[in-house]
C-alpha cells in the first residue's frame, strides 16, 4: 500500500512538475502526512506552495534525525518505486545500493532547485553525503541503545532477523545465477562502514556509544563537546555511505555486502581490492580475516560450475605483508621479498610463494599460517594490533600444461598460467598509528610515517583511478606499487571503514569517516559534485572541516573566486605567450578555449587584435555555447544569464577536423588531388581578402609560414595535428588537476586550522599534494618540449622541401 502510494506520489509529482500544476502536491501532501511528516504536508497541500523542494528551500526541511530518516526513506521509495516515465535524466550507475535508475524527483531540474536543507538527502541518491552534517544539541547522556556486552569470540553477534533490508547486495543469493546477474550492478568503488560493539573495557569505563546507525546507509556520530563556558553539548555529524553495518551485523553479512558481488566479476578479467581502514582496535582484522575464506568458498563453487569447468581455471593463493616499507612472505617463513617491474610495467614480487588451492580447508590452513606470521604489537586500544599491511591475494589463473607452457611461455607468464582475475584483501595497519603518541619510540614513529604515507597514497590512487586519470600515483608507497595491477584496467575497490563506537575514540572515528567520505566523494561516479570545497567561516571552521548544510551561496562565492583566480592565471599566461595565448574561458564549462572572439562579439570592446582575426576562422569550430564567460586581455567579464554551474573544469573540446585545421593554416582542402571550391565567388573574394589580412597580421611564426608555402605530406600533418590535440588535452587535464590540487590545499588549510588537528598529517599530505603538483607540471613541460621539437623538425623538413 505504502509502495503504491509512493509510486502515485512520484508520478504525480513528476507530472505536476512538468505541467506546472499543483495536483501532484496534493497527492504528495497526503503521502507525507501518512509518513508522519505533517509539517511538510500542510503547506504543500495549499495551492500557493509548490513542490516539496521549494518547501525545503523555504525552511520547511526536516528538523530532527527521525524526520530526516522518514523523508529520506520516502525519497528512496520514490526513487525505487517511481515509474521510469519519460524523464531524460539517467543518473550514474552507482546509484544507491546498486539500485535501479532514478528519475523524476532526482531530475537535474529538481536537483538545481534543492536548497541547502535537502542537500544531505539529495546527496544520498549518489550513495554518499558530500560532507558530514554537523549539528549541535544539548547534552543528553547515553541517548542510544544500551551498550552490548563485548565478546572476544570470533563471530559472537546474533543476526537481527529484519536485517534483510540492508542493501540490495546483502540478501543472500541462493545460486550462482543470482550472483552472476548482480555483477553489472557492482560499483567501481564501494565504501562500507562497519561499527563494532562496545568492548568489555569500554563498558567497564561506562563509555557512551556515540555512533548511531540509522539505517543501512546512514549514521550519526554524537561528539561530546564543551563550550568555552564549560557547558556540555553534543555535536552531531551525519554521514551516508553505500552501506553502514551496525554492531549487530555478523561477518557473513559483511561478506555479502562487500565482497560477494565482486566474485563473479573476477572471472572476467577484473582485479578487485577489498581493504579495511580504521583506527587500531576498530575491528579491521576481525572484519577482514573471514572474507578471503568466504570468497575462496564462492570461487571454488563457481569453478565447479559447468561454464568454468572446461576452461582450466585454477585458484591460487599468496599472503604477504608490508612492514616498514619492506615486503615479507607470510607463507614463506617471513622471507624478505623484492618487488620488480617487468618490461610491460607489470609488478612482480620476486620470491613470493603462491599455492594452488582447490579445497577450502587448505585455504583455511594457509590463512591461519599467514596470520600467525604477521607482525603484531600491542597498542593502548588493541592488545594484538597489526603493525603492517597484510595482503592476501586470490588469483584465478588459466592453467597450462607443462609442455604447453614451454611452447608459449614468453618468460613473462606467471607461475601457474595467465592471470584471469584477482582479488586482494588488505588488512591495513591502524590508521592512527602515524600519530601514536603513547608509544613514540623511533621505530613506532617510522612505522607510523610509513603507514600514513601508504594510506594517503592509496586514497590518491583510488581517486585517480575513478577519475580515469592518465597518471595513477602508484609510486606513492610500497602498498600502492604492489597493488598497481589491481588499479589498472577493469578494477573494483571495496573499502570497509571500521569504527569504534566509544566516546573516547570519537576523534579517530570522525577521521576514519572523513577519509571514507573523501574516497567516496572524490569519485567521479560517486557524485558529480566531487571535490567541492566550502570556505569555512571562522565559526564553521571551529566545528568541522566541511560542515553541513553547505551554504550554496558560499559555494558559489568560492567557485567564482576560483574561477576569477583561474582566469587571472590564464590572463597572465595569455599575455606572456605568443600565438596560442589568447584564451576564452567558457563559464558554462569553465573550459579554456584558444580564442578571444566568440559569436562575433568583442567582449572588451577593444579592436580585435591580429591574433583574433587570425583565429576568426576558427570561431565556428569553437562557439559551442551561446552564453560564454569571456576573457579578453583587458577585462574579465561575466555573462549574467549564465548562472548554471558545472563543476567539471573542461569538457572535451569539439575536435577540429583536419580540413578545418588545414584551413586555419590556409592550405586548401584536398579531395583526390583537386582543390575543393565550396564557396561562391563573392565569398571567395572576401575570404581571400581576409586571408591576406590574416597573413599580414600573423605573428612572425616561421613554422606556420613554412606550412603555408609547402603543405607537408598527409601523414606528417596528421601526426602533428594529433600531437597538437594531445598537448592541448594534456594541458586541459593539467588545469583540472591544478584546480583539484588547489581545492585539496584549501581543505588541508581548513583542517589544520581546526582545534586538535594533527600537524603530522598536514605536513605529510601537503608534501604529497605538492609533489603531485610538481609532477604534473614537469610532465606537461616535457610534452610541450617534445611538441616544440616536433615543430622544429617539421620546419627543417619543410625548408628542405621548399627551395627558395
Ligand atoms: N564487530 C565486532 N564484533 C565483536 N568483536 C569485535 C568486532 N570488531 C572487533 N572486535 C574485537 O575487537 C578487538 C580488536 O579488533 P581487531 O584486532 O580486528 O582490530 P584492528 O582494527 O584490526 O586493530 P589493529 O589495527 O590494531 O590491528 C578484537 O578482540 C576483536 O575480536
Amino acid at each position: 500500500m505504502q509502495q503504491s502510494n509512493a509510486s502515485a506520489a512520484a508520478a504525480a509529482l513528476r507530472y505536476d512538475h512538468q505541467a506546472g500544476g499543483d495536483a501532484g502536491d496534493v497527492v504528495m501532501a497526503r503521502w507525507l502526512q501518512s509518513a508522519g511528516l505533517q509539517h511538510l504536508a500542510s503547506p504543500l497541500a495549499s495551492t500557493d506552495q509548490r513542490m516539496l523542494p521549494n518547501l525545503l528551500m523555504q525552511g520547511y526541511g526536516p528538523q530532527t534525525i527521525e524526520e530526516k530518516q522518514k523523508l529520506y526513506k520516502l525519497l528512496r521509495n520514490l526513487n525505487f518505486n517511481g515509474e521510469s516515465g519519460s524523464e531524460p535524466y539517467t543518473p550514474t550507475s552507482q546509484s544507491f545500493g546498486g539500485g535501479g535508475p532514478m528519475d523524476g524527483f532526482f531530475s537535474p531540474e529538481l536537483r538545481g532547485e534543492f536548497g541547502a536543507g535537502l542537500l544531505d538527502l539529495h546527496a544520498m541518491d549518489d550513495t554518499e553525503l558530500l560532507s558530514e552534517h554537523v549539528g549541535s544539541e544539548p547534552f543528553e547522556p547515553s541517548p542510544f541503545m544500551p551498550p552490548r556486552e563485548f565478546d572476544d569470540d570470533f563471530d559472537p553477534v546474533p543476526v537481527r532477523p529484519q536485517r534483510g533490508q540492508l542493501d540490495n547486495n546483502i540478501r543472500p543469493s541462493t545460486n550462482e545465477k543470482e550472483i552472476v546477474a548482480k555483477e553489472s550492478n557492482v560499483a567501481k568503488i564501494k565504501v562500507v562502514v562497519r561499527k563494532r560493539p562496545l568492548n568489555k573495557k569500554e563498558v567497564a569505563r561506562k563509555e557512551d556509544d556515540i555512533v548511531k546507525v540509522h539505517d543501512s546507509s546512514y549514521l550519526t556520530v554524537h561528539e561530546p563537546k564543551l563550550k568555552v563556558d564549560l557547558t556540555a553539548y553534543v555535536e552531531k555529524h551525519e554521514f551516508c555511505f553505500d552501506a553502514v553495518l551496525d554492531e549487530n551485523v555478523n561477518n557473513d553479512e559483511v561478506y555479502r555486502a562487500t565482497v560477494q558481488p565482486i566474485i563473479p566479476i573476477i572471472f572476467q578479467r577484473t582485479k578487485a581490492t577489498c581493504f579495511a581502514y580504521g583506527q587500531t582496535g576498530s575491528g579491521k582484522t576481525f572484519t577482514m580475516q573471514p572474507l578471503p575464506l568466504r570468497a575462496a568458498e564462492d570461487i571454488v563453487r563457481l569453478l565447479r560450475q559447468p561454464i568454468y569447468q572446461g576452461q582450466k581455471f585454477r585458484l591460487w593463493l599468496s599472503y604477504f605483508e608490508i612492514y616498514g616499507g619492506k615486503l615479507f612472505d607470510l607463507l614463506g617463513d617471513r622471507r624478505k621479498l623484492c618487488m620488480r617491474e617487468d618490461g610491460r610495467q607489470q609488478v612482480c614480487i620476486v620470491g613470493l610463494q603462491e599455492f594452488e588451492v582447490s579445497d577450502v580447508q587448505i585455504v583455511k590452513e594457509f590463512i591461519e599460517k599467514g596470520n600467525a606470521a604477521r607482525s603484531t604489537g600491542s597498542t593502548g586500544a588493541n592488545e594484538e594490533s597489526s603493525r603492517s599491511h597484510a595482503i592476501l591475494q586470490l588469483s584465478i589463473k588459466k592453467h597450462k600444461e607443462v609442455n604447453e607452457t614451454k611452447r608459449h611461455n614468453d618468460g613473462n607468464e606467471p607461475k601457474g598460467g595467465k592471470v584471469i582475475g584477482k582479488i586482494s584483501f588488505i588488512d591495513l595497519a591502524g590508521s592512527e598509528r602515524g600519530a601514536d603518541t603513547t608509544d613514540n619510540d623511533r621505530q613506532t614513529r617510522i612505522e607510523g610515517a610509513e603507514i600514513n604515507k601508504s594510506l594517503l597514497a592509496l586514497k590518491e590512487c583510488i581517486r585517480a583511478l575513478d577519475n580515469d586519470q592518465i597518471h595513477i600515483p602508484f609510486r606513492g608507497s610500497k602498498l600502492t606499487e604492489v597493488l598497481r595491477d589491481s588499479f589498472v584496467g577493469n578494477s573494483r575497490t571495496v573499502m570497509i571503514s571500521c569504527i569504534s563506537p566509544n566516546a573516547g575514540s570519537c576523534e579517530h572515528t570522525l577521521n576514519t569517516l572523513r577519509y571514507a567520505d573523501r574516497v567516496k566523494s572524490l569519485s567521479k561516479s560517486g557524485n558529480s559534485r566531487k571535490d567541492q570545497t566550502v570556505i569555512p567561516s571562522s565559526k564553521e571552521s571551529s566545528t568541522a572541516a566541511s560542515s553541513f548544510p553547505i551554504s550554496t551561496e558560499l559555494e558559489d562565492l568560492y567557485e567564482q573566486n576560483q574561477e576569477v583566480k583561474m582566469i587571472e592565471t590564464l590572463r597572465t599566461y595569455a599575455e606572456s605567450s605568443s600565438y596560442t595565448s589568447s584564451f576564452e574561458v567558457d563559464r558554462h564549462s569553465t573550459s579554456v578555449m584558444p580564442n578571444s572572439i566568440s559569436n562575433g562579439r568583442e567582449e572588451s570592446g577593444a579592436m580585435p587584435s591580429s591574433l583574433d582575426r587570425d583565429r576568426a576562422d576558427m570561431r565556428s569550430s569553437y562557439n559551442s555555447t551561446s552564453s560564454h564567460k569571456l576573457y579578453s586581455s583587458s577585462q574579465v567579464s561575466f555573462n549574467t544569464q549564465d548562472e548554471e554551474k558545472v563543476p567539471k573544469v573542461s569538457p572535451p573540446r569539439r575536435k577540429i577536423s583536419r580540413d578545418e585545421k588545414l584551413e586555419r593554416a590556409n592550405w586548401p582542402k584536398k579531395t583526390s588531388g583537386h582543390v575543393l571550391l565550396t564557396t561562391s565567388n563573392k565569398q571567395q573574394q572576401q575570404q581571400q581578402q581576409q586571408q591576406q589580412q590574416i597573413q599580414d597580421s600573423r605573428p612572425n611564426n616561421a613554422v606556420l609560414r613554412q606550412f603555408e608555402q609547402v603543405p607537408p605530406q598527409d601523414g606528417e600533418i596528421d601526426a602533428i595535428l594529433e600531437e597538437e590535440e594531445a598537448l592541448i588535452a594534456a594541458h586541459r587535464k593539467e588545469i583540472e588537476n591544478t584546480m583539484d590540487i588547489v581545492r585539496e590545499e584549501m581543505n588541508l588549510l581548513a583542517e589544520v586550522d581546526q582545534p586538535g588537528s594533527l600537524i603530522d598529517n598536514y605536513v605529510t599530505q601537503l608534501n604529497f599534494v605538492l609533489s603531485r603538483k610538481a609532477a604534473g607540471l614537469v610532465s606537461l613541460q616535457a610534452r610541450l618540449a617534445r611538441f616544440q621539437h616536433r615543430l622544429k623538425e617539421q620546419e627543417i623538413l619543410s625548408r628542405k622541401k621548399a627551395p627558395r
